[in-house]
């Protein structure tokens, strides 16, 4: 019999300027309590896989106890696959706590993605190292910056690679394939299309140690897919631009200390997604707007977390004001809101015997 937790954090993405690349993991975990009884020679579970769900988000949504078409098990399933590994062993629990909210923009699907990944690693003792597992994570998520963060911790800054055509056609491959809808228990037998090697990289970045991040959640959902829709094709060069200076600049504004306000926030304006976002969340304009380092002591940026409905504000202090005047500005939209003071999770995700 094997024990293991799995400890995933959650992540903001973006922190302005840096959409699609910048990411931060922050101090809510996911975890995942994994059994493998060893002892026993069959099993009548299916894909010989248990799953029991804790919600400690109280999000609406139902999420799914079955291993083909759980988001977690579906991922690890498709690590497996990849090495000739049609199932679970037999037999594997997984008792997952999730204090994430689901759609809201601090990279759920991300996290689960991620833990999906390691799941796979560790029930199919594959040894794969955290770096060939970013590739598997990017067969499904895409986009680099929230997986990269729940992956390695920290405050990391992300790139894909110039890959070789061929493989540029097979990271491209559609997520129909790669996470093949449930066969309803029947094993097609198909091996998934596996990533091609050093799809995509990460560097970590300092964080000075005063800054803390305030998480203010509002009470509904902007599911991702629907916040990347609403974004233009094409942009403007001074638009890029603009993006293209704050974002060289973040990385030191966030990583020097004493912190620097007016450095800060200058860093966090953004004019490639925030404000296509604004259509789908409101209040955003003037939360985006009303509050600075002057009007607001303490205070150093602030953002939209990931795709949203979040907002992401950086401090060092006067955390509860802060956090109050962004859920006022909410109250006014009647939207009702929690929050969250966290830290930057520096661990990434951990695995540890119990
Ligand atoms: N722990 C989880 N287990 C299973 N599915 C999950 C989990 N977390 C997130 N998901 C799936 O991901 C969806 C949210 O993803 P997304 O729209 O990208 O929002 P977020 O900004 O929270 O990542 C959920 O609706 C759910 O289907
Ligand atoms: N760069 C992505 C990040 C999405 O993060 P999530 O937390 O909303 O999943 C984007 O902005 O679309």
């Amino acid at each position: 019999m094997r024990s293991f937790l799995i400890k995933t954090p959650c992540s903001s993405a973006n922190i302005g300027p840096g959409f699609d690349v910048i990411g931060l993991a922050l101090s809510l975990h996911m975890e995942l309590k994994v059994t493998v009884d060893d002892s026993k020679t069959s099993s009548e579970l299916p894909l010989n896989c248990q799953i029991t769900y804790e919600d400690l988000s109280k999000s609406t949504e139902q999420i799914s106890l079955d291993p083909e078409v759980n988001l977690i098990t579906r991922v690890a399933l498709y690590v497996l696959r990849c090495h000739n590994q049609r199932a679970f062993p037999v037999e594997t629990k997984v008792h997952i706590s999730n204090p994430i909210p689901l759609g809201r923009g601090l990279g759920s699907s991300g996290t689960a993605v991620v833990a999906g990944v390691m799941l796979g690693n560790e029930v199919g003792n594959l040894g794969l190292s955290k770096e060939r597992l970013l590739d598997y994570c990017l067969m499904i998520e895409r986009h680099p910056d929230n997986v990269a963060a729940s992956l390695f911790g920290g405050f990391v800054g992300t790139y894909l690679n110039e890959l070789k055509p061929e493989d540029v056609a097979r990271k491209e491959i559609p997520l129909s394939e790669v996470l093949p809808a449930p066969a309803g228990g029947i094993d097609t037998g198909n091996k998934p299309p596996e990533p091609p090697l050093g799809i995509g990289h990460y560097r970590k970045f300092d964080w000075a140690p005063e800054i803390k991040a305030i998480a203010i959640i509002p009470d509904f959902v902007v599911p991702t897919a629907n916040a990347r829709n609403v974004l233009p094709q094409t942009y403007s060069r001074a638009d890029v631009v603009f993006n293209l200076q704050r974002a060289a600049l973040l990385p030191a504004a966030l990583g020097t200390s004493p912190p620097d306000p007016d450095m800060i926030f200058l860093a966090m304006q953004d004019r490639v997604h925030q404000p296509y976002r604004k259509t789908l969340i409101p209040g955003l304009t003037e939360i985006l707007q009303f509050m600075t380092p002057l009007t607001q002591p303490g205070l150093l940026g602030i953002c939209l977390s990931g795709a949203g409905p979040t907002i992401l504000a950086l401090a060092t202090e006067n955390f509860d004001q802060i956090a109050d005047r962004i859920i006022a500005q909410f109250a006014s939209n009647n939207i009702t809101c929690q929050w969250k003071l966290l830290e930057p999770a520096q661990a990434g995700t951990t695995v540890t015997e119990i």
